[in-house]
């Protein structure tokens, strides 16, 4: 019959463990420990196990401060999956829950505005043909913000005005309980013809909502302090599902380094410098480029010296005054387009800059690089953003760009 010591000899000899164990009749034992790097010391709770351990009493107040910690660590998140419209990219649809029951609507996730509106019971049946709506009254947890009311331009001059009421929005599994839901009253032509979305969810900075006479809270930003990190991360791709990722950065989704930058929100949107560009894999130039992260706009729009740089190389590119833009042979090989931005660089293949024949059939492409001289500002829109992992971080007043 096996001493225990011997059993444990031969169990640990077994598992490779027995570091420095006894010889059969020595008295002593001694065993490899590590210690668990992701634990975070915190008084009070130490001091309720230790308590709880001998039955000792255990106040109220030590009751709260290891709810209180407890609370804290809750690991939020939420991750949501995004679409692209149609086969050119247009825009990205995501999912979002509103009120209670959930009504499911399809809204476009847009870092370049801070209002989060819907196509409604209150939206002119004529106008609302064809879109999902959401109805407060059919929501039990829907409370009209009384006094309230919204009115908001995009850059390409369409627009929509209303009414608020509060509800509970959900994005990819994470609530806000009160979130400012702007119900239309008014939307312009491009959004009634614009079907495949039920209005948009403002991912840019509280500065920029339109709401008065109190202007309201993103639901990013309402969401920050209870995500486990105060950012968001944006995945979109071509013809393929991205995603909306909020409190945590999966670094699986791209190839290279994330590099960090400022990220500038005083006009509300996510504003940034890049350091310089190249045009078909060529070094970096130091012609730095200001602009903004925007997933709301469709194209990368760029100061036509570097508009004109790209196209230079591209054989039958040419104004077309009647397309408003660069278009050239569907056929041609484009050339990628680099920019340099927090140390890292970012390379759009010329594949993701020919975006679209002028209309059905044409052999004759539009390009996905547009002049912003008519804008004021850079836009570095969907044809930048899918090539790229891009963190969007709140906490931190920085963006982070990873080539994937
Ligand atoms: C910032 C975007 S609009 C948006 N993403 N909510 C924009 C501004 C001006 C022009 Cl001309 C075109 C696009
Ligand atoms: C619903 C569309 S209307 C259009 N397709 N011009 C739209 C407008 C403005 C933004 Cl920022 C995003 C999408």
């Amino acid at each position: 019959m096996q001493t225990f010591g011997a059993f444990l000899v031969s169990f640990l000899a077994a598992s490779g463990l027995a570091a420095a164990l006894p010889a059969e009749g020595q008295k002593t034992a001694s065993i490899e420990v590590s210690y668990n790097k992701h634990y975070v010391p915190h008084g009070p709770t130490a001091l309720f196990k230790a308590k709880r351990k001998y039955n000792a009493p255990i106040s109220e107040k030590l009751h709260a401060a290891v709810a209180a910690k407890k609370a804290l660590t809750k690991r939020q998140t939420g991750s949501a999956n995004t679409n692209p419209s149609d086969s050119a990219d247009d825009e990205y649809i995501t999912n979002v829950s509103i009120g209670t029951p959930a009504q499911v609507l399809p809204l476009d996730f847009d870092t370049g505005s801070s209002d989060l509106w819907v196509f409604s019971s209150e939206t002119p049946k004529s106008s609302a043909s064809g879109h999902v709506t959401y109805s407060p009254s059919k929501s039990s947890t829907a409370k009209k913000l009384s006094g309230a009311s919204w009115s908001i331009t995009y850059g390409d001059h369409s627009s929509s005005s209303g009414d608020v009421y509060t509800d509970k929005v959900t994005v990819g599994g994470f609530s806000v309980s009160s979130q400012a839901v702007e119900s239309a009253t008014k939307v312009s032509t491009q959004f009634v013809q614009d079907t495949v979305i039920s209005g948009l969810l403002g991912l840019g900075f509280d500065v920029g909502n339109t709401v008065k006479p109190r202007a309201q809270k993103t639901w990013f930003s309402n969401a920050a302090n209870s995500l486990a990190q105060p950012l968001f991360t944006a995945d979109l791709k071509h013809q393929q599902t991205g995603s909306y990722n909020f409190g945590f950065i999966d670094t699986t989704l791209a190839k290279g380094p994330i590099g960090y930058t400022p990220a500038d929100g005083s006009e509300g949107y996510w504003g940034f410098t890049a350091t310089g560009y190249s045009v078909g894999g060529a070094k970096l130039n130091r012609n730095s480029i200001t602009g903004i992260a925007d997933t709301g706009t469709t194209l990368l729009l760029l100061d036509d010296d570097v508009v004109n740089a790209y196209y230079n190389n591209v054989e039958s590119a040419q104004y077309d005054d009647s397309q408003q833009g660069v278009v050239f042979d569907c056929s041609e090989d484009l050339p990628s387009f680099s920019f340099g931005v927090g140390g890292t660089t970012i390379t759009i293949p010329g594949s993701l800059i020919n975006l679209t024949p002028v209309s059905d059939g044409s052999s004759t492409c539009f390009g996905g690089l547009q002049s912003s001289a008519d804008i004021g500002i850079n836009i570095f829109g969907d044809v930048a953003l899918k090539a790229a992992l891009v963190v969007f971080d709140l906490g931190n007043e920085r963006l982070g760009w990873a080539q994937k």
